[in-house]
């Protein structure tokens, strides 16, 4: 089980205030200044994987505190706990074990004193077998013809993994076969989809865990009527339609024969669940080959985390750097930057993965948090993202914390693309370390001939404080492997936090009051009655729609 520390009582936590005091304004230049082998010492390699975390707030001090805050934890204790399928998710009585999904070395993992890696094998073949089915042509909707579309329904968890990687692993796509996804209740989504995609050779795959969530039970149906309105014939529904689910009767309720259902357990969270059968719609985009490696670069990580000492183990400097500056300096955010236009759906994956699963005010006692928990995440890809908010990240009165990623190798090599790319990427990061003094920016405007007036009145608009703290993650291309590990990395970095804070990361009882309300709501929506049973502000807003329409 866990442990239940609060983390300001550790005394870990009370030495890295009384640190923080005299250290919060050291400037990261300095310290490099100070060391000449910072980038050495505060760099980690992971197979083709750099992790460079010198530009940071930190020094030896810190890090060795930050490292005692996580034995004070008991974070030891916890990664056992979570990879002995123990029912760390305390809140719903379950396991947690999205690395038994992608535990490619099949050691037995027990839950309930039963092995689950048979289970998950033999969906892994199920998976296999369907996707080749597909790619091949072998499967042949109603009226004889291969499958060229595939839609998957879902939302959160069922939605952004398999888009963000089906995105990330665009080269490695099947040509024969393209991808949708529709998430949004709005019908919007699903019309312009259904514009693009013909009935005769489309595959549904309406990925649900609970299959009960309102917005793809929707959007399911409406999908099925439209196949219906051309197919005319139910029997042809499990031609074109499959589930990803761990509710087998739900499924078959819907329609969809459970032969053509792909189940996953209640120890998968919709936010880890990628690796599970909710990545049908990857192996399908990539092949069952690609999604192994992208599971096996995942279970290289898991490797890593699970048997690598803290000041060496990737997710846990992540973690620590984390915690830092949230608790310790009062970051309020950390933004996610990938260089590489595949992985723009990567910040939007991990806001969910992240502020999900940390952004909890109720510690594992049940009591109320005296500290902050999980930042809040964003991000857009670079070069986009200099052009949109970096002047806040430079000039702003926040601190945001930042994580560069980049390939060292593009996918497309078109004239000097890359090179441009990854200059932006070492100029913002060194940029923000080294801000621009006052002296530095007094000699421009001189040499650029400004009178002494001139330079007084613009001198200080064009000043940057810099000190402003960045990770670097270098890597050398973005095969499925790679990114199987950078994802597992980042799962980890989550998990890791979740423990020190004391908060249950694998819960998410604060998405439940919204739909619970928009049940009480959908029934006033339909007639014409005046509503009177909410605040003047909801009455007020229903009895206005109600007007307009
Ligand atoms: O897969 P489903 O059961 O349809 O759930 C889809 C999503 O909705 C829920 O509200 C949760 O917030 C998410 O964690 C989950 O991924």
């Amino acid at each position: 089980m866990l442990p239940k520390i609060n983390p300001t009582t550790t005394n870990a936590w009370k030495a890295l205030e009384a640190h923080y005091a005299s250290f919060q304004d050291t400037q990261i230049k300095d310290l490099f200044a100070g060391d000449a082998s910072r980038f050495e010492k505060y760099s980690l390699k992971f197979e083709d994987i750099l992790l460079d975390y010198s530009k940071n707030r930190l020094d030896d001090k810190a890090l060795s505190l930050l490292l005692q805050l996580a034995e004070e934890c008991g974070l030891k204790e916890a990664i056992a706990s979570e990879f002995s399928g123990q029912k760390i998710n305390t809140t719903e009585d379950r396991a947690v074990l999205h690395v038994a999904l992608r535990n490619r070395s099949n050691t037995p993992i027990l839950v309930d004193g039963k092995d689950v890696m048979p289970e998950v094998n033999e969906v892994l073949a199920q998976m296999k077998d369907f996707s080749e089915q597909i790619i091949s042509g072998n499967w042949k909707g109603y009226t004889g013809k291969p499958i060229t579309d595939i839609v998957n329904i879902g939302i959160g968890g069922s939605d952004l993994g398999p888009l963000m990687v089906v995105e990330a692993l665009k080269p490695y796509k099947k040509e024969q076969i393209n991808l949708h996804f529709v998430s949004n209740v709005d019908g919007t989504h699903i019309a312009e989809t259904l514009k693009l995609v013909n009935p005769e050779t489309t595959l549904f795959i309406v990925a649900s865990k609970t299959f009960t969530t309102q917005e793809t039970m929707t959007n399911a149906n409406s999908a099925k009527s439209w196949f219906l309105k051309a197919a005319k014939d139910e029997s042809f529904v499990k031609n074109h339609f499959v589930a990803l689910s761990t509710n087998a009767e739900a499924v078959a309720a819907f329609g969809i024969d459970t032969k053509n259902m792909f189940r996953f357990w209640d120890w998968v969270g919709g936010r880890y669940s990628v690796w599970s059968a909710i990545g049908l719609s990857v192996a399908c985009a990539i092949g069952f080959n690609n999604y192994v490696e992208f599971l096996e670069g995942a279970h290289a990580m898991d490797n890593h985390f699970k048997t690598t000492e803290f000041d060496q183990n990737m997710p846990v400097i992540l973690a620590l750097i984390g915690i830092w500056y949230n608790n310790f300096y009062g970051a309020e955010t950390e933004a996610i930057l990938p260089y590489d236009q595949y992985m723009h759906r990567f910040s939007a994956y991990f806001q969910q993965g992240n502020m999900e699963s940390n952004g909890k005010y109720v510690d594992r006692n049940g009591e109320t948090v005296n500290y902050q928990t999980g930042p809040i995440i964003w991000g857009e890809p670079g070069t986009n993202g200099q052009h949109a908010f970096y002047q806040l990240i430079h000039q702003g009165t926040k601190l945001i914390p930042c994580d560069f990623l980049a390939p060292a190798i593009s996918q497309n090599q078109i004239g000097d693309h890359h090179p441009k790319l990854l200059a932006n990427f070492f100029a913002q990061t060194e940029a923000m370390m080294v801000g621009k003094s006052e002296e530095q920016v007094v000699a421009e405007l001189k040499a650029a001939g400004k009178s002494e007036d001139e330079i007084q009145a613009l001198k200080n608009f064009k000043i940057f404080q810099g000190n402003i703290p960045t990770n670097s993650i270098l890597f050398k291309k973005l095969t499925p492997h790679t990114l199987g590990a950078l994802v597992a990395m980042y799962e980890h970095k989550i998990f890791v936090q979740g423990i020190i804070w004391n908060i249950y990361s694998f819960d998410q009882w604060g998405v439940e009051l919204g739909k619970q309300l928009a049940n009480n709501i959908l029934p006033e929506l339909t007639n014409e009655e005046k509503i009177s049973s909410h605040d003047a502000s909801t009455n007020g807003l229903i009895n206005a729609y109600k007007a307009m329409r």
